[in-house]
């Protein structure tokens, strides 16, 4: 056994990204994976492994369940998982409150470029009339719109309201169905699911003759590994909920 502090479990390892996490662990100087646990594994499995860090990269129906898991035995979990609505980011935010020693982060996008592209469009979407978001992904991935979207449309929509934007114009009267995309927090989210895509957005914001578009592109699961390693090197540091790895970033924005 090595005597690195950081003894990790990666849940969903065997997944497209708990497979590269697992990768990325194991080549970290400071860390130990400990265990690369699969759906059929006890989370039990993870307390005798000895482990002092989760990397939750599963489905959106197991992450509150592991996490509360490693809340309430003292590991620090580290979530790309998506799934995190409002309701159970409060039951997060009160088992924290009952742990107040824990670290949890609630990272949608690990990707450093993606973290700046959501703070840029947040930034800017109080200057121009209209805002809408396009994610277009790989087309195995589960959910739409993407974690990395709807937390883009919430900051944005928060953004907006706060300086008292109208909201964009619309004359739509007439659409099929869905035409139009989801709503989130007053923006319209455009799903695309393209075979040969890995995960990419971009943000459309609109005024009288011009037009700002904020975009990323991730092409390979290794654009997400930088994060996923700080997240770990930092949620020990880091009591309660942190959400966004923008919170272990200092972007002066
Ligand atoms: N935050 C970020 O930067 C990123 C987040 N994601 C998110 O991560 C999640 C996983 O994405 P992918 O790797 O593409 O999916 P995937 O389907 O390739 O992998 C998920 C893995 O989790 C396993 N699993 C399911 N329930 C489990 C449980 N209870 N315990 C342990 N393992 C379990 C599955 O068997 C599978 O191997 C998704 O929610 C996705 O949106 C994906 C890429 C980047
Ligand atoms: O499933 C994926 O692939 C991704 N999921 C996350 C999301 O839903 O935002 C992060 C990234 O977009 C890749």
């Amino acid at each position: 056994m090595s005597n690195a502090e950081i003894r990790v479990a990666v849940l969903g390892a065997g997944g497209r990204m708990g497979s590269e996490a697992v990768e990325a662990v194991k080549n970290a100087p400071d860390m130990e994976l400990v265990a690369a646990h699969g759906r059929s594994d006890t989370l039990e499995e993870i307390l005798s492994a000895g482990a002092t860090h989760i990397v939750d990269l599963t489905v959106p129906d197991s992450t509150e369940a592991n996490v509360r898991f490693a809340v309430e035995h003292g590991i620090y979990a580290v979530v790309g998982t998506t799934g995190w609505d409002a309701d159970r980011l409060e039951r997060l935010e009160q088992l924290l409150s009952e742990h107040p020693e824990s670290g949890v982060l609630i990272a949608p996008n690990f990707a450093l470029g993606s973290v700046l592209a959501t703070a840029f469009a947040a930034k800017a979407a109080q200057y121009f009339e209209s805002a809408e978001v396009i994610e277009l992904h790989h087309p195995q991935k589960v959910d739409a719109p993407s974690g990395t979207a709807v937390r883009t449309a919430e900051l944005m929509g928060a953004a907006r309201e706060a300086a008292d934007v109208a909201p964009s114009p619309d004359a739509t009267e007439t659409a099929l169905e869905g035409a139009r995309g989801a709503e989130v927090a007053g923006i319209h989210v455009h799903s695309v699911r393209l075979r040969g895509l890995v995960a990419h957005q971009e943000v459309l914001l609109g005024s009288a003759g011009e037009q700002l578009s904020i975009r990323h592109d991730s092409f390979d699961r290794a654009s997400f590994m930088p994060g996923v390693l700080l997240g770990l090197r930092t949620v020990g540091s880091r009591p309660g909920l942190t959400h966004g790895l923008d919170g272990y970033l200092d972007l002066g924005l």
